[in-house]
């Protein structure tokens, strides 16, 4: 459904994504998780065809997101970090006009509604001004407006960043009811948001993909082994230990109590955890317990991921015309004007007290 082939994107002398190349398929939840500048908002924005890429490819539902980037945004929804949304319109006010200039056909607008206000939780909430809503409310409401025209895919810039911990559950469900029907690619720099949202997982660095594989694989992959608990003599546990196959290291720790041995083991290959426990219970030792100690996707991000640059700036300062923080003083002259869909968008305020402001009322209209 997404196919990105050797795609890199340069800001005048910055590299921010580099030879990129990964597939998403039908209804599949793809995380792409980096550190802050890896490269993630340049490369949804690239897919949801509001920036060019400087080399490479990219797909999405069979069409080429630069050649074809009217088909493309027909069929993408996209929730950018900061949601477009106009603070003076109710909820279903900015949904219908969403609709609208998305190309919903008119008769088929108040359905489409009915059904993103419903996945979204929204219903309560559809005659509220989007100005009056929590910012949980708020990013539901953007995740609203992305499938009110219910494309095959959906691209979430940073979807939970800034909701509490209760809000972020929520979001992460409605993410997880949209899976199947819908392909998903999302960003985050937070690590138990993909093992618990995403089908897969693409850890991009300094704009260069350094893994994909299931958030489980990413995990064993990154060195695993066994803390065991063993009655008996300990010398003799060790000998049974070290032959196991696939046991690369035995290091005996402190007593846990009088006459009960632990060992951490090291292993690698095919999971020896069987074959430890048939061998220690054949040399006739206690065996009281043997637990997997697996890495955590923290683990595995902070092994795939350079470490963060040193906090001191660098003494050459960079080329004036490439600030390395996104600015707006930086070259963008690559860049496709931001879509017309939303003209003006307007920055949540909640100081504006003009609630008889509503700048659209669902109407049957057109
Ligand atoms: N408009 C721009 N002009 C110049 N450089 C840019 C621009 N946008 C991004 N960059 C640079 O490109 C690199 C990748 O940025 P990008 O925003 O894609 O990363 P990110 O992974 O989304 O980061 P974050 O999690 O902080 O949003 C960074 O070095 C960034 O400073």
């Amino acid at each position: 459904m997404i196919e990105v082939e050797r795609l890199s994107k340069s800001y005048g002398s910055t590299v921010a994504i580099q030879d990129l190349t990964f597939q998403v398929e039908p209804g599949e939840i793809l995380g792409l998780l980096g550190p802050n500048g890896a490269g993630k908002t340049t490369t949804m924005r690239i897919l949801a065809g509001y920036l060019p890429a400087s080399s490479g490819t990219a797909r999405v539902a069979d069409y080429e997101v630069h050649a074809d980037s009217m088909a493309v945004r027909q069929r993408i929804g996209y929730l950018p970090e900061t949601p477009p949304l106009y603070p003076e319109m109710t909820v279903e006010g900015f949904l219908f006009f969403v609709a609208r200039i998305k190309g919903v056909a008119a008769g088929d607008r108040a359905a489409r509604i009915a059904a993103a206000l419903e996945r979204c939780n929204l219903t309560n909430q559809r005659r509220v001004m989007i100005r009056k809503l929590s910012k949980g409310f708020r990013q539901r409401v953007g995740l609203a407006q992305a499938i009110v025209h219910d494309p095959p895919v959906i691209i979430l810039d940073e979807p939970t960043a800034g909701l509490d911990p209760r809000q972020i559950i929520d979001v992460r469900n409605l993410i997880k009811g949209l899976a199947g029907q819908h392909t998903i690619i999302l960003s985050t720099h937070i690590l138990p948001e993909v093992s618990m949202t995403c089908d897969r997982v693409t850890i991009i660095d300094r704009g260069e993909i350094v893994a994909t594989d299931t958030p489980q694989n990413l995990m064993a992959r990154t060195g695993h082994g066994y803390a065991v608990e063993i009655g008996g003599d300990p010398q003799r546990a060790l000998e049974v230990l070290q032959s196991v196959p696939g046991v690369t290291q035995v290091e005996p720790r402190p007593m846990t109590a009088p006459g009960r041995h632990t060992f951490q083991l090291v292993t690698e290959g095919d999971d020896p955890g069987s074959a430890i426990a048939t061998r220690l219970v054949q040399a006739g030792l206690d065996l009281f317990e043997l637990g997997r100690n697996q890495a955590s996707l923290e683990d595995v991000f902070i092994n795939l991921t350079v470490q963060e640059q040193p906090l001191l700036p660098p003494e050459e300062p960079p080329a004036a015309d490439v600030d390395p923080v996104n600015t707006a003083a930086q070259p963008e002259s690559t860049e496709i004007p931001e879509p017309i869909e939303f003209p003006e968008p307007t920055e949540l305020s909640e100081s504006t007290d003009s609630e008889d402001l509503i700048a659209e009322e669902p109407t049957a209209d057109e």
